[in-house]
């Protein structure tokens, strides 16, 4: 199957070739750290301090070709996010099959108290390739019945807004 650019890009079913341009050198293409992860970490290629509530756009060093009918998510780590309240603001961020910028992260330090520390090279964010469908928007009058109706934001139960 040819990608966007017309070179050949090879998938198995279980695997997917996506094109990396590495623009730092010393920071290492996605990788993922276990056979069978979702997500191949992303490092920082610099350093970074994030006060309490602060946030940062933060560099990774790479960029990719995605084939056509793919998209990347960037996903916070959860180990950072447990340990020291690290997220990332727009998560999951998207980049675009057509993207060939560098992928950043938009880091947020949610803890109140706590500075956080990164240094270059640090695993910062964990990039999810997947497949995503193109949707085309057929303008309707009615909506086929469905059982949940119009019902969410909390219709379901358990859950009492905030006074
Ligand atoms: O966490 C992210 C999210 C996005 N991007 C890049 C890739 C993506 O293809 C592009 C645009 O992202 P998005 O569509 O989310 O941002 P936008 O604010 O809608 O910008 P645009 O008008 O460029 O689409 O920015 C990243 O590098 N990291
Ligand atoms: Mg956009």
């Amino acid at each position: 199957m040819p990608d966007s650019a017309n070179r050949p890009v090879t998938t198995d079913g279980s695997t997917v070739d996506v094109l990396v341009r590495l623009l730092d050198d010393g920071i290492p293409a996605p990788s993922y750290a276990h056979p069978g992860d979702a997500g191949a970490d992303l490092v920082t290629t610099v350093d970074v301090e994030l006060a309490p509530r602060q946030r940062a756009v933060v560099p990774t060093g790479v960029a990719i070709a995605l084939p056509d009918g793919y998209a990347a998510f960037v996903h916070p780590r959860s180990g950072l996010a447990a340990r020291h309240g690290l997220t990332v603001v727009n998560a999951p961020g998207t980049v675009d099959a057509g993207y060939r910028g560098e992928i950043k992260v938009v880091l947020l330090n949610t803890d109140p108290e706590e500075t956080v520390h990164l240094s270059r090279g640090d695993r910062i964010a964990q990039l999810v390739v997947q497949r995503v469908e193109k949707a085309r928007f057929v303008r309707a009058e009615t909506l086929p019945g469905s059982h949940r109706g119009e019902g969410g934001f909390g219709s379901s139960g358990g859950w009492t807004a905030a006074r």
